[in-house]
């Protein structure tokens, strides 16, 4: 790859391994970590002072025009941590090399990209810089990046002055990360598997709400997506790099295709999806099988949400309407409620009873859970006065099970989630 090696003018410090277990979380300067507290990164014994960091003018290397992060070259950002003389070993005069030359970089050392943990790595720092500002990352940001690897992304991230907590599974990719930025204390590294790590604890330990900006391996999407969506009380929002037909079937509105699924009524729920702009394949190394594409995801905090009489129950019944998507719904929904519950349910709504689950928008089903809630609690609460009924027909130990939250019905379906997005 010779015009990728062209641009390797200077190389990071090679790392050594990094003695921190999987799942824990190391600040990029190990050493400092046991300096005085700084408000909100990780848990309280891992905290560190992060003095403020000034952002240096713009700089440029080669053709592209890069931030300067002077700061994060230089000796001395932090204090005490005992790696000035290292530091100030050459790096003060180190401009801030480009993606592909960090790429370069890696190949230069044998280390090779792994099919296995989606490592496709972004080349232009235009790209990666139209990503932080798509993202609005600026000064005083908290931001979550699953996947750092090659840290291109980040060094973004950092130099808009955001803090950067990034959970990078591959060992080896995270102890390199670990030296270069260890005169960095804004950022935090955690080594393990984004979806299994914990990051709602993670997140949780933060003062305010974060954004989640990432390159994501393909194939944690879906995983990541069902962790994070629910989480809108600690994430505001996650701006991610997928691939490009799912960035599109995320992004839907409109039911009847035949991309209507169920996770656009979860994603409709949960957030407000937007499709930001396409990406080249040819922009990554490797080249993957198909264009990514940045998206949004503008999470609601709880309060925010439509309300519905139980969330488990809405998706519960929104995965079974999907599940078996030729079915009419009240053949489909059979597993949790009769058909002529179903039916019932679909003409009070004022929807078809031959209704198909890609037929329903998100309000059309929430109406339909509230409608189907209160015909059980009517016939739960007549069956009760009879002294038995359905209930002991085991019928209702089938459906919705979580106790309702709030028996007041749908107090927005008028002013849906849809139509609050075109405010
Ligand atoms: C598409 S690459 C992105 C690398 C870099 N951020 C960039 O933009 O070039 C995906 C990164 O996610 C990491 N990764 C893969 N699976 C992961 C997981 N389950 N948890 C955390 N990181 C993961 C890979 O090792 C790789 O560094």
């Amino acid at each position: 790859m010779p015009e990728l090696l062209a641009g390797a003018r200077r190389r990071p410090p090679r790392p050594t391994p990094a003695a921190v277990p999987a799942g824990g979380i190391a600040a990029a300067a190990p050493a400092a970590q046991d300096r005085a507290p700084a408000a909100g990164l990780a848990a309280p014994s891992q905290r560190r002072t992060a003095p403020a960091a000034p952002v240096q003018p713009v700089i440029e290397e080669g053709d592209v025009e890069l931030p300067a992060l002077g700061w994060m070259w230089r000796a001395g950002t932090s204090s005490g941590g005992g790696n000035e003389g290292d530091a100030a070993d050459g790096a003060a005069s180190r401009p801030m090399p480009t993606a592909a030359a960090t790429v370069a970089n890696l190949y230069e050392d044998r280390i090779k990209a792994k099919k296995s943990l989606g490592q496709n790595f972004m080349m232009d720092d235009a790209i990666l810089r139209d990503i932080v500002a798509a993202a609005a990352v600026g000064p005083g940001d908290l931001v979550l990046e699953v996947g750092p690897g090659t840290g291109n992304l980040t060094k973004h991230l950092l130099s808009a002055g955001a803090r950067v907590t990034a959970v990078e599974k591959d060992d080896t990719l995270y102890a390199r990360l670990g030296q270069e930025y260890e005169q960095v204390p804004e950022l935090q590294l955690v080594l393990g598997d984004a979806v299994k790590v914990g990051l709602e604890g993670i997140i949780r330990h933060m003062p305010k709400r974060v954004k989640v900006v990432a390159n994501l391996p393909y194939n944690i999407t879906k995983d990541l997506m069902t962790l994070l969506l629910p989480l809108g009380s600690l994430v505001s929002d996650l701006h991610i790099m997928i691939q490009h037909e799912a960035g599109e079937r995320l992004t839907e509105r409109t039911p009847g295709g035949r991309e209507w699924r169920a996770a656009n009524i979860r994603t409709l729920f949960y957030c407000r999806p937007k499709y930001r702009f396409r990406i080249s394949r040819l922009k990554y190394d490797p080249v993957p099988g198909v264009d990514g594409a940045l998206v949004t995801f503008a999470l609601r905090p709880p309060a925010a949400r439509l309300p519905v009489p139980s969330e488990q129950g809405l998706l519960e019944l929104v995965d079974k309407a999907f599940s078996e998507r030729r079915k009419k719904m009240r053949n489909s929904l059979t597993p949790l409620y009769s058909s002529p519950e179903v039916e019932s349910a679909l003409a009070a709504c004022g929807l078809n009873v031959d209704a198909r689950a890609q037929d329903l928008t998100l309000e059309q089903f929430v109406a339909l859970a509230w409608q189907l809630h209160r015909q059980r609690v009517a016939e739960l609460g007549l069956s009760g006065a009879a002294g038995g009924g359905r209930a002991g027909r085991g019928r209702d130990e089938r459906g919705p099970r979580r106790e309702p939250r709030d028996e007041r019905g749908p107090r927005r379906e008028a002013r849906g989630a849809q139509e609050e997005e075109e405010e």
